[in-house]
């Protein structure tokens, strides 16, 4: 199993279960790992036979954008959902870091893998 990934994807969105959250957008970060069979694309040199991180990262920001979640775990299920059957990707294990939003945290999020892993 080969795998495509994108590292600290930074999108604007309405999160959070707080009053200020629902009228100010904050940054989330995202870290995706896909299950790809990449022996194709690296025989042919085309972008037609893989999965193209250009197009799948720009559907993950539009829709990011345009959501107002209350929780992180929604947002995160919901790009998985996005990306397992828009792309048809088989398996992927998604970060979703809400940075700063614990004052003594540097980090803090969830991770989640759905689908199944290829042999
Ligand atoms: N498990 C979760 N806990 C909390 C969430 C969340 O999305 N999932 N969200 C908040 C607030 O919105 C927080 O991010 C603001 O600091 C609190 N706990």
């Amino acid at each position: 199993m080969d795998i495509i990934f994108l590292r600290n994807l930074r999108i604007e969105a309405i999160i959070g279960i707080f009053d200020w959250e629902r009228k100010v957008k904050q940054p989330v970060f995202f870290d995706i790992e896909m299950a790809a069979d990449i022996k194709k694309a690296a025989a042919s040199d085309h972008i037609d036979d893989t999965l193209d991180y250009k197009s799948l990262s720009k559907a993950v920001i539009d829709f990011v954008e345009k959501s107002e979640f209350q929780l992180v775990e929604t947002l995160a299920e919901k790009v998985a959902e996005l990306i397992i059957h828009d792309f048809n990707v088989p398996w992927l294990k998604l970060t979703l870091n809400k940075k700063g939003a614990l004052r003594h945290a540097d980090d803090v999020g969830i991770i989640i893998e759905r689908g199944s892993k290829p042999q």
